[in-house]
């Protein structure tokens, strides 16, 4: 991929950073007499996941590389299914937690991706970013963090009281605490008014509204690598509506993918991409505190300071399917995974 000199390909409006060249070699353990590599991949996704990733051009690019995607039957023992060389999944429940826990045991040849409880640390929006705000990051490209915000359990006619003690600042952007893959954990809304936080429905999360200029980034990770891409967001929210609007409002999903905003006419200082070093430096962090290689951030640059960002979201194994080359990047990765497993095999560590 071509980069400029900031380290951005802008070609179709993605930015990459890839931080790890693509595996050349074939793995030893996995190279057949035949030359071709075999790598199985076995899934256990949502049907609505397995239509937006497993598109035909990235089972036609597996195939070319040797990589071969199987289903899982969650119904059936994992150990006499296969056998996999690689695991991926979305599931948390306790279960399956056993279930993969138990398969680990007894085939650590084969990689799970991810952890269970890692993913399930991303289910609660208050657990979610608490990784961002520990990690207090600042350095001379910029300062990443997490909103202020509260979580309220119960009783909402508590919540003005609360809020004004906890000493956050209105507006505040209302969000279900737990994130459970169901349209009503994404049922947003926002209040303008302290009178109006009693009408909310917890258990929620209360996060402080960021002015920024109506854009998000929506950061992609994929092992080592990056993507970057524009998406409209809500716009930023001044005086006069502070002061006209009561009650709740509630808003859609305005982030989806169908908001792309890659081709939008917008000021630079608001359409720029966080800084290329900033985000490898947030990605490879989160990565390692999260203990996940598969997830998406939102962030957003607050309005007037550009070297200000929040993020306010991360989901696990995102919308992948709608990143353009995202199949070249995928397969690289897996092949990658199976390549650093066989060199610390090697090494014995
Ligand atoms: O919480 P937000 O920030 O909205 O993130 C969502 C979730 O990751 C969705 O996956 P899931 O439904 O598995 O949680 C994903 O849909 P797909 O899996 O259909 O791709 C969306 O992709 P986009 O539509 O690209 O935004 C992504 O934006
Ligand atoms: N603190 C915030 N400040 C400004 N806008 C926000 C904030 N939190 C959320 N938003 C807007 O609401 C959208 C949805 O919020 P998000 O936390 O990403 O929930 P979801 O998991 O449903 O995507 C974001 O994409 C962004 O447009
Ligand atoms: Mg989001
Ligand atoms: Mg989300």
């Amino acid at each position: 991929m071509r980069l400029n000199e900031e380290g951005w390909d802008e070609e179709e409006g993605v930015a990459v950073v890839s931080a790890t060249p693509a595996p050349v070699a074939l793995s030893p353990p996995l190279a057949a007499s035949s030359g071709l590599q075999r790598l199985v991949v076995g899934y256990a996704l949502t049907k609505k996941k397995v239509k937006s990733f497993l598109q035909p051009k990235l089972l036609a690019l597996a195939r070319k590389k040797g990589i071969s995607f199987v289903p899982v039957d969650e119904t059936c023992p994992l150990s006499e299914q296969g056998p996999f060389d690689i695991i991926l999944h979305k599931g948390t429940n306790k279960e399956w937690q056993q279930v993969l826990e138990g398969y680990r045991e007894e085939h650590p040849e084969v990689t799970v991706v991810d952890p269970p409880s890692a993913i399930q640390h991303l289910h609660n929006r208050q657990s979610m970013l608490q990784e961002v705000a520990d990690l207090n990051l600042s350095n001379s490209y910029g300062e990443v963090c997490a909103p202020r915000q509260l979580v309220i359990m119960k009783d909402p006619s508590s919540i003005p009281a609360a809020v004004a003690k906890a000493g956050l600042t209105l507006p505040l952007v209302a969000k279900p605490l737990v994130v459970d893959g169901t349209s009503k954990s994404h049922q947003l809304s926002l209040a303008y008014v302290d009178t109006s936080l009693s009408m909310l429905d917890p258990p929620l999360v209360l996060q402080e509204f960021v002015n920024h200029g109506g854009i998000l980034f929506k950061v992609y990770i994929v092992g080592e690598t990056i993507w970057v891409v524009r998406r409209f967001s809500l716009p930023d929210v001044n005086d006069y509506d502070m002061e006209n609007n009561e009650g709740i409002f509630w808003f859609p999903r305005v982030s989806c993918a169908t908001n792309s905003a890659e081709d939008a006419d917008i000021d630079p200082c608001i359409s720029e991409l966080p800084p290329r070093p900033l985000l490898e430096n947030l990605g490879k962090e989160l990565r390692r505190r999260l203990g996940l290689r598969l997830f998406n951030l939102d962030m957003i640059r607050e309005h007037g300071r550009k070297d200000r960002y929040y993020v306010i979201d991360i989901n696990y194994f995102p919308g992948y399917g709608k990143m353009p080359g995202y199949e070249l990047v995928f397969t690289d990765f897996l092949l990658g995974l199976v390549q650093s497993k066989y060199k610390r095999r090697l090494s014995g560590s």
